[in-house]
């Protein structure tokens, strides 16, 4: 551009020429008239001036500095010539990275890489006072600038008021769209926030997404619409939040009420199995909530304004745990209640059914008794079919017993051999526990457990499956003591007995001798007049066995044995076994109906599919009817001899009794051991449950047996009777607590105890054990428990025993025992008693307690120690020395 007179410059930027040259005259140039030629140099100068001014004005001041503060704006000037010939031109060029215009603070000049967006004046609004600089400037526009931008100062107001270009209106729509974009991705990270139900992130959420939609619309334009828009996206954002953030706190509702109720469940609220009030079944997710506010399915427990009474069962005994638990209260208040009834009791301890009664009563609740035995029978009602099956006449069921050496066994194996081996040939023999022979006239169950130990243990455990006992005597020797309790225990269990007179080959046997014998104990041969059949037989020879066989059907004959074939098998364990092979094995005898294989068995607390069936011989059977012994195999254990064993409809059923029964075992071992105690004698007799006492007798000899017999049989009453159901001489064996155990009976020592396995058994079971040394102290305590006159009770309680393992001579003692304390301790100034094979002989004070040389007061269990008894010298090796106590205890009915 060549040099122009002030005239032509003033025509050229379009402003008056009056105020061009004032213009000039303030940037100090010589041109002030319109002729003067104005050079280059003077109109970079006026340019240099006006910007000054503008700079000091402010003019463009408010969007400068922003810009300027910049730090990465560099402002460089370009010399150019514009016209080849002329003078270069120097041009002020503001080169801003696109990268560096991030300004934390202030977004909008962050986002923009232009010139910022003014409000766009109307045409007639431009500046009335223009100035040369927007023309100077709008020279460079023309110059290429792909790298750098022309300074936004420069541009004349006109630019900035023109329309946006057509390049910005789709960056416009983009950024529009990006907003909403944001928005929507605002919505989606919402949504997804809600799907992790956290509420916090949905904030974060929320506010992350303002943020950017601020950003976003800020950064496009400030104006009324766009905040407009502003205010419209943030509501839909918010309303978004606001539904995300209620599903969220509803779902999180959902999940404390779900949690209320388990605890409620758990706190045994609704502990009551079938009577609990159904739990409301769960919304599904689609179902709306049903009104008003989402908190109102959270208390549907409502505390009960009014005490809750609630039906109590109570079986015959109950564990502390479990009532507490069908109250639905804590052990420890129903412990705490127990206590104020006077009985301390633990958490796994059983109580009776009324004391249950009372405390349910107490606590405010109704109780219902509910006998085991009807909860049983309820189950095995359903378990087993209704129908009555006809019954047919049944093979007898024989035990065979008597003395030692009599000859149980070999007439036991004689039948075996010749009935049973003959008619099976080729057959294994194998020891079952029980086998069946068949006789012209039918067949013959024989218990193959010979005794009456065995014959009462079975009964002691329930077990009544004996028809017809065999006692055997051995004609050569005659009645001994234990064909007597062989005669006492068929008695005790009200079974008729066969004698067989055996070993009638030999020569010295005499069978007459052996009937005058049993006629001394009530029992008569039908010969003399009585109602037992006498056999003569060999069980060597043979003699006499057929005879024994027919008499025995006879006997069942009188005693007309029927069962039903038909309908589910029941009977009794005979013994069970584990083998290493099959598993648990178990001989059962059928007593009705017909066994098969692959039937589902209940045995005692075991069950299981019969998965094989075997004869005594070892052959597979397919089914036993009633009186046929079998080994049945697929059990889950052993079940105890004496068990009854039933078949059931299917295996849920058999596992529910076998639990139950397996629970019953567990909590009525306690009410068991109170079922024959002389104290409750009365209060039962009272109730009506007694009408006799039965008693067990063991005595030191014969004479104090039958003394003490005949005066406890005269104690009966017309209201109650005295049963000696067995008396014998020596100390109590494991048979004589059996036997108590099975007839219900107190067990009476006198001058004598029970030995080791006898007192496991006792204390075990918990049967009613007595130790008496003076007959009348005998007499009157059953005469007082059956009077209910009960006197306090001196209780001897035996403190310790010690076992005599060497006698010494001493000068100065006489013989003092060396001992080992095996029990409990032995204290000086304690009573003892001397006992040899469990029977007492000697009763009084111990002389000296040593230890090595000391004198010592007391000797506990696993040590030695030398003791000397006052007034005994006869102390021999392997005698026991039992220490006692005697304490008065008050006796409550
Ligand atoms: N002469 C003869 N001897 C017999 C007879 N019966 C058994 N014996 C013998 O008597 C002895 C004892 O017989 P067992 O059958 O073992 O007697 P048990 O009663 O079973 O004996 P325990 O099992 O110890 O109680 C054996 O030596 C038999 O051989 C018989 O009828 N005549």
């Amino acid at each position: 551009m060549s040099d122009q007179t002030v005239q032509q410059l003033a025509e050229v930027v379009k402003i008056p020429l009056e105020r061009l040259l004032e213009q000039l005259k303030e940037a100090g140039l010589s041109a002030n008239t319109p002729d003067d030629v104005i050079s280059e140099d003077e109109k970079m100068q006026l340019l240099a001036h006006l910007r000054k001014r503008h700079g000091k004005d402010g003019g463009e001041s408010k969007t400068v500095p922003r810009r300027v503060t910049l730090e990465r704006r560099k402002v460089i000037e370009i010399k150019q010539a514009s016209v080849p010939g002329t003078a270069t031109k120097t041009i002020p060029v503001e080169v801003r990275k696109k990268k560096t215009y991030v300004n934390k603070r202030d977004l909008v000049e962050t986002v923009e890489t232009k010139p910022p967006v003014r409000p766009q004046p109307a045409p007639e609004e431009k500046p009335s006072v223009p100035t040369a600089e927007p023309a100077i400037a709008a020279e460079q526009k023309a110059k290429p600038a792909e790298v750098v931008e022309p300074v936004a100062e420069t541009a004349p107001p006109a630019v900035e008021a023109r329309p946006a270009s057509p390049a910005e209106a789709p960056q416009e729509e983009f950024e529009e769209e990006a907003a909403v974009q944001v928005v929507e991705e605002a919505d989606a990270a919402a949504r997804g926030a809600v799907t992790r139900l956290e509420t916090v992130k949905v904030k974060e959420a929320k506010e992350g997404k303002k943020a950017k939609v601020e950003k976003a619309v800020k950064g496009k334009e400030t104006d009324e619409a766009a905040k407009k828009k502003i205010s419209e996206r943030d509501r839909r954002v918010e309303e978004s939040i606001n539904r995300t953030a209620e599903k969220v706190r509803q779902q999180a509702l959902q999940k404390q009420e779900t949690l209320h109720r388990k605890k409620q469940r758990d706190d045994g609220v609704f502990s009551e199995g079938r009577d609990a009030p159904r739990r409301p079944k769960k919304k599904s997710k689609t179902t709306p909530q049903r009104s008003g506010s989402p908190f109102e399915s959270k208390h549907q427990f409502e505390m009960p304004a009014a005490p809750i009474v609630k039906e109590v069962t109570i079986p015959e005994t109950i564990l502390v745990s479990d009532l507490a638990n069908k109250m639905s209260v804590k052990v420890a208040v129903v412990i705490k209640q127990l206590m104020k009834l006077g009985i301390m009791a633990t958490i796994n301890q059983s109580i009776d059914q009324d004391t249950a009664a009372i405390l349910v009563e107490d606590m405010g609740h109704k109780a219902i008794m509910q006998s085991d035995d009807d909860l049983e029978k309820e189950m095995l009602a359903e378990a087993q079919s209704e129908e009555n099956y006809p019954e047919v006449p049944r093979a007898p069921i024989v035990t065979i017993m008597g003395h030692v050496d009599h000859g149980k066994t070999s007439l036991l194996d004689y039948i075996r051999k010749t009935r049973v081996a003959a008619g099976e040939a080729g057959g294994i023999t194998q020891h079952i526990g029980a086998y069946q022979v068949k006789t012209d006239h039918g067949a013959v169950t024989f218990l193959d457990t010979p005794g009456h130990a065995a014959f009462t243990a079975m009964r002691a455990r329930g077990a009544d499956v004996t028809d017809v006992v065999i006692v055997v005597v051995a004609a050569d020797d005659g009645v001994m003591p234990q064909t007597k309790e062989a005669v006492e225990h068929a008695r005790a269990a009200n079974v008729p007995i066969i004698v067989a007179i055996n070993k009638i080959d030999k020569p010295d046997a005499n069978p007459d001798k052996v009937m005058q014998e049993l006629s001394v104990i009530n029992v008569l041969a039908e010969e003399w007049g009585g109602d037992t059949q006498f056999l003569k037989i060999s069980a060597k020879t043979g003699q006499g066995i057929d005879d024994l066989i027919e008499a025995l059907i006879v006997q069942t004959e009188i005693l007309e044995l029927k069962a039903p074939v038909q309908g589910p098998a029941s009977g009794i364990v005979i013994e069970s076994r584990l083998d290493k092979g099959r598993g648990a094995v178990a001989t059962v005898l059928v007593q009705k109906g017909t066994l098969e294989s692959g039937q589902m068995v209940l045995c005692g607390h075991e069950y299981g599919r019969v998965r094989a069936m075997f004869n005594e011989n070892g052959k597979a059977i397919k089914e036993a009817g009633p009186s046929v012994p079998v080994e049945i195999l697929g059990l889950s254990g052993t079940p105890n001899a004496g068990d009854e064993f039933l078949v059931v409809q299917n295996e849920r059923i058999a596992r529910e009794l076998a639990k139950h029964r397996e629970e019953r075992k567990r909590t009525t071992r306690h009410a068991a051991q109170q079922a024959s105690k002389l104290d409750e004698v009365f209060s039962r007799m009272t109730a009506g449950e007694v009408a006799s006492v039965n008693l067990v007798l063991k005595t030191d000899v014969q004479g104090s047996l039958e003394a003490l017999r005949g005066a406890l049989v005269d104690l009966s009453t017309s209201e109650v009777e005295v049963k000696v159901v067995y008396g014998g001489v020596g100390g109590i064996n494991e048979g004589d607590v059996n036997l108590a155990l099975a007839s219900g009976a107190i067990l009476m020592g006198f001058n004598v105890r029970a030995d080791a396995t006898a007192r496991k058994l006792i204390e075990e079971k918990g049967v009613d054990l007595h130790y008496y040394s003076v007959i009348y102290e005998a007499i009157d305590e059953v005469k007082n428990a059956i009077s209910g006159m009960l006197a306090p009770e001196i209780k001897e309680q035996i403190v310790g025993l010690a076992e005599v393992r060497d006698v010494f001579r001493s000068p100065k003692f006489g013989a003092i025992a060396g001992c080992m304390v095996v029990e409990g301790y032995v204290k000086r100034n304690l009573p003892i008693r001397v006992l040899r094979d469990n029977v007492v002989i000697f009763e009084g004070q111990l002389e000296s307690l040593r230890r090595f040389k000391d004198d010592v007061n007391e000797v506990k269990m696993g040590m030695e120690c030398g003791i000397g008894v006052k007034n005994y010298n006869d102390v021999k090796v392997g005698d026991q020395i039992e220490v006692f106590e005697r304490t008065e205890v008050k006796r409550v009915l």
